[in-house]
């Protein structure tokens, strides 16, 4: 049985712009929110449901979950939002243009800060314009300065083993909007994918990621909806 499907977020204003983005609130595109439409469609039309979402505290990720919910007429599914499920703290390279970074830096640094498993950017000055750590949503939560992918598995676990995990042993079937490195923090922890091969796992925008779990979550089947004939 299909029991868990996680999405990206659609498309936003920075992936389009090519800057970095990490806890920055941007908004998605037209493209973005057609994507996430396009999502909870295909999703009401293979039959897929759910009893219950999860999602993080970024706008990007919450409209896309509302956006295909509304599109599967389930806008009145419990859902939980935790800072847990936020993308990886870009550190201070958030609002950077990626390719002018490169020029800067190098490719291969900037391959380094963006894919490597535990090498964290570089911090985020206090008081830098996109500085969080007195936003009201992070009121009580002690906001990383940067994070690699190794530190967002270090807190996205733990929310996966004590609020999400709980569900699906309990036969509920979950739908997690998310974004790009915090799902794939799950996919490796779910796949056992090595940390030498994470590296090379992408996730598309906007584009439904399938699991069957069994009885002790171990995975049965993993692929993209919309790879799949219906
Ligand atoms: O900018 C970001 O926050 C992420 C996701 O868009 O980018 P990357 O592909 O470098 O992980």
């Amino acid at each position: 049985m299909s029991n868990l499907v996680l999405i990206r977020h659609g498309q936003s204003a920075w992936n389009l712009e090519n800057r970095f983005t990490g806890w920055w609130d941007v908004d998605l595109t037209d493209q973005g929110v057609a994507e996430a439409k396009a999502a909870g469609r295909l999703l009401a039309e293979r039959g897929l449901d759910f009893d219950i979402c999860f999602t993080s505290l970024q706008s990007r990720a919450i409209r896309t979950l509302h956006l295909a919910l509304e599109e599967m007429g389930r806008l009145w599914l419990p859902e939980v939002k935790d800072w847990r499920l936020n993308e990886r703290h870009y550190g201070g390279l958030t609002g950077l243009n990626k390719a002018e970074t490169a020029e800067r830096h190098g490719d291969e640094q900037v391959r380094i800060w963006r894919r490597s498993f535990d090498t964290p950017p570089p911090p985020m000055e206090a008081g830098s314009d996109y500085d969080l750590t007195q936003d009201r949503r992070y009121a009580g939560i002690d906001v990383p300065a940067a994070e690699s992918l190794k530190d967002t598995i270090a807190r996205a676990l733990p929310f996966w083993e004590q609020n999400i995990a709980p569900e699906l042993r309990a036969g509920r079937r979950v739908l997690i909007a998310a974004h790009g490195n915090s799902l794939r923090a799950l996919v490796k922890h779910l796949s056992g994918i090595p940390d030498n091969e994470i590296v090379g796992l992408e996730i598309p925008t906007g584009k439904p990621l399938v699991y069957a779990l069994d009885a002790d979550l171990t995975p049965t089947d993993r692929y993209y909806l919309a790879d799949r004939a219906a």
